[in-house]
């Protein structure tokens, strides 16, 4: 797997903002977008265009656009709705489709509760969107998921991951004949006992959304 830390001083001012425990909900849900955006323009360096031509009132000039099948964006909720804005500014013909997970805050092993996507991913090109890759067994799911539905490159845009994280999903995903990006604005120190980020930002979703029932 590629990573790429996005090293911005605007990321970096945005990402401290959105730790700050005392940023409400409305600041949170807008930093996250705008950091997404900036994450979002080097996680699609490898988007997929063609050449086309298009005449200028001067003369005909040589360009690029992208290619069919569209990108497919897939923010895993609830915290990757949050990101997803922020995406489809910078690639508005994407698809979306969506994906619903859970992680048992007990146990920490993620499950699926929803989703909704094309049943053929053939020589799709998919983007996930989760602000926090903490354990890593939600992305290393999702991940998957996408392949087994014939997704062909894939690149997950994270807020904050955590080594532990990025290790495992290296780890089960080794075999992966996909190719697998993983683009972030940090990796944080480590995970608690609890399977939180540190420091991190506490719980994306319910800073998002509000407390989960
Ligand atoms: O790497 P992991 O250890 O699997 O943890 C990361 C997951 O935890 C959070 O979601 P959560 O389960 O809190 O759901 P939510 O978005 O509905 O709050 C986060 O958005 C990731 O999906
Ligand atoms: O730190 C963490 C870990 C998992 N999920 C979150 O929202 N935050
Ligand atoms: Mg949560």
């Amino acid at each position: 797997m590629q990573i790429l830390v996005v090293d911005h001083p605007l990321v970096a001012h945005k990402l401290t903002a959105l730790r700050d425990e005392r940023t409400d909900s409305p600041t949170f849900r807008r930093l996250t977008e705008e950091l997404v955006t900036l994450l979002a323009y080097e996680a699609t360096r490898d988007v997929r265009t063609g050449p086309v031509t298009v005449q200028t009132p001067v003369a005909e000039a040589q360009g690029v656009k992208l290619t069919s099948p569209k990108p497919l964006v897939v923010p895993i909720l609830r915290a990757g709705l949050g990101m997803l804005e922020g995406m489809t500014r910078l690639l508005p013909t994407a698809e979306v489709g969506f994906l619903g997970m859970v992680r048992n805050e007990e146990t920490l092993m993620a499950s699926t509760y929803a989703e909704r996507l094309p049943e053929d991913l053939s020589g799709r090109q998919c983007y996930v969107l989760d602000p926090m890759l903490a354990t890593g067994g939600t992305l290393a799911a999702a991940i998957q998921f996408l392949v087994e539905r014939g997704a062909d490159h894939i690149t997950a845009i994270c807020l904050l991951a955590a080594p532990e994280g990025v290790e495992r999903i290296e780890r089960e995903l080794a075999e992966l004949a996909v190719p697998c990006n993983l683009v972030i604005a940090g990796m944080d120190a480590h995970l608690n006992d609890k399977g939180y980020i540190v420091p991190g930002l506490g719980d994306a979703g319910d800073r998002l959304y509000g407390v989960a029932q």
